[in-house]
């Protein structure tokens, strides 16, 4: 069945065109976003859902969503999605980091002028036929100070966009390079010297504990009498009681911001300050960016759905396209070597080892970790996948170690995967052959070939001559028919395995019978 898409917010209809070009089944209901119980009603139905700002995907979305395997979100903010729930469902959430950039720059320089030279108000007072011009004197930008908070790809476009204009930059960001700032023709700043030294300060970060009210009072405090100050990033950033009291005493000359704590802003404490510009969070609202962003999220999704392609995921590795069908035969291999070795461990796990040896040490190593943890879990955790099951073994204090060897042994790409707890370790080791098909190669260090079906059998014995007799002998009276069997031993008489196909269940009794033949330590009937 093809997959099916919601589209909730309004986006381009190009995301719409795309979805339907990949044969994905599309409803395009704009406004459904705002209504939250005709979403929680509806959204069980989809596998993924593309969004912009308006759509809140809470925790009780994310539980009504029962098919949801992917949320894109068309844009870079993702704080209206709950990413902790997401992940804990295995929902891929992604975004479109770059598509609206540009035009979120181009809008804070707008803002910027705007406030400068008090545009709105202007515009305002002379189409209400005042001819107010000695009302309305602005100040230049050129040979300012630009105080930039955050400096990441709208940062850093504001930057450029400002250093043309002539005036000089100077940014706050924990994580600018001093390389980078120098490329850019930035000075690196700390924080109270931009609030110092900046005549305008533009706000560009995500919001985040550290962020939260990064300007509020004892910040404003600091800054030039005379400062103005603009947000295009998210609401929050600024307390808005600070600001309303800074320009009503006019401490902070103008604003203009375009995000606020509550959205949609019908009302606001800013609402009538002097010089205060407002915009209804425009930021990205461009034709040229909104098509970017749907674009690319109708793409992005598509690519998951069909290839489990996965790019710009906040949630989980990413997959790029190419990589994904060389991937697949060795996410099948981890995976099952994951579900092998939770099948057999009933004990505290203290870690899982995994180590990649020849071509597959230079692959995409996280997304196969990540699937031999979803297969390890699997067992315990129905619900569990390659999204989910890293931020599941963490919160289980599993630590997990993976190493990686270029050098290959006998075969192209081995795998091993070891489970340590407080009485043992146990590790099963795998391949994937020419035919692409997964292989289990070891276990235990027993060296066998099998390729898993979806019932087997695990046998642990003493090798001894008879055993595979009387052992096919019982499964066959019990009408169970062997599909394949593969057998392994470390010595002639000593421990031997066997791990059989079987084309149907194997009853509780039947495991208990074959328990009991000679030499016999674990019978075990594994699923794929
Ligand atoms: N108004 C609108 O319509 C739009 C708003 N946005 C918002 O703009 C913001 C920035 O977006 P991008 O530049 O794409 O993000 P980005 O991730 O490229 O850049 C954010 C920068 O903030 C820095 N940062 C993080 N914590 C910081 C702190 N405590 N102090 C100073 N800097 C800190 C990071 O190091 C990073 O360089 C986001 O919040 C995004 O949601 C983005 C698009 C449209
Ligand atoms: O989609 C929008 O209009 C808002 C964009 C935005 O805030 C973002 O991309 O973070």
């Amino acid at each position: 069945m093809a997959p099916r898409v919601l589209i909730s917010d309004d986006l381009s209809e190009t995301a719409v065109q795309i979805f339907r070009d990949r044969g994905i089944e599309v409803d395009f209901q704009p406004k459904l976003g705002k209504d939250k119980e005709k979403l929680l009603e509806l959204i069980g139905q989809y596998d993924g859902l593309a969004i912009r700002s308006a759509t809140k995907v809470t925790e009780k979305v994310i539980a009504a969503a029962t098919n949801l395997k992917v949320i894109g979100r068309a844009g870079i903010g993702v704080d209206n999605v709950d990413i902790p729930a997401a992940t804990a469902k295995g929902i891929i959430v992604m975004n479109t980091p770059f598509g609206n950039s540009i035009t979120t720059a181009e809008h804070a320089i707008a803002m910027m002028f705007a406030t400068a030279r008090q545009l709105p108000a202007a515009d305002a007072s002379t189409q209400a036929g005042k001819w107010e011009k000695s009302r309305f004197m602005g100040v230049e930008v050129t040979a300012k100070t630009l105080g930039i908070i955050g400096c990441g790809n709208i940062g850093s476009i504001v930057a450029q966009r400002a250093i043309g204009l002539s005036m000089k930059v100077i940014a706050f960001d924990p994580f600018l390079s001093d390389e980078r700032a120098r490329e850019m023709g930035v000075e690196k700043v700390d924080l109270d010297t931009l609030f110092r030294r900046a005549d305008f300060i533009t706000l560009h970060t995500p919001l985040t504990d550290k962020t939260r009210n990064v300007i509020d009072a004892a910040a404003i405090a600091k800054m030039k009498d005379g400062v103005r100050i603009v947000n295009c990033a998210r609401g929050g950033l600024i307390d808005e009681q600070a600001l309303r009291a800074a320009l009503d005493s006019g401490k902070v000359a103008g604003a203009a911001v375009d995000v606020f704590t509550e959205e949609p802003a019908t009302s606001n404490v800013l609402f009538g300050a002097p010089n205060i510009v407002c915009t209804p969070h425009l930021g990205a609202s461009t034709t040229e960016a909104q098509e970017n962003v749907a674009l690319q999220v109708a793409e992005q999704m598509s690519e998951y759905l069909i290839n489990g392609a996965v790019q710009n995921a906040l949630n989980m590795p990413s997959i790029t396209a190419e990589e994904a069908p060389r991937l697949t035969p060795l996410v099948k291999l981890a995976e099952q070597l994951g579900s092998f070795a939770g099948q057999l461990t009933d004990t505290d796990v203290k870690a899982v080892r995994i180590e990649y040896e020849g071509a597959v040490a230079n692959m995409n190593t996280r997304a196969l970790t990540a699937a031999a943890l979803a297969g390890f879990l699997q067992p315990q955790l129905q619900t569990v996948n390659m999204v989910s099951a890293p931020a599941y073994a963490k919160e289980r204090g599993i630590k997990i170690e993976e190493t990686r060897r270029e050098q290959r042994g006998a075969y192209e790409s081995y795998m091993r995967l070891t489970v340590v707890t407080e009485e043992q370790e146990r590790a099963v080791a795998g391949t994937v052959f020419s035919d692409g098909k997964p292989r289990i190669i070891q276990i235990k260090g027993i060296n066998l070939e099998a390729e898993l079906g979806p019932r087997m059998l695990y046998v642990t014995n003493q090798d001894k001559p008879g055993f595979v007799g009387r052992f096919a002998s019982l499964l066959g009276d019990s009408g169970v028919n062997i599909a394949t069997f593969s057998l392994g031993r470390d010595a002639p008489g000593g421990s031997a395995i066997a791990l059989v196909e079987v084309d149907g269940d194997v009853p509780a009794s039947l495991v208990s019978n074959i328990g009991t033949l000679p030499g016999v330590q674990q019978v075990k009937p594994l699923v794929f």
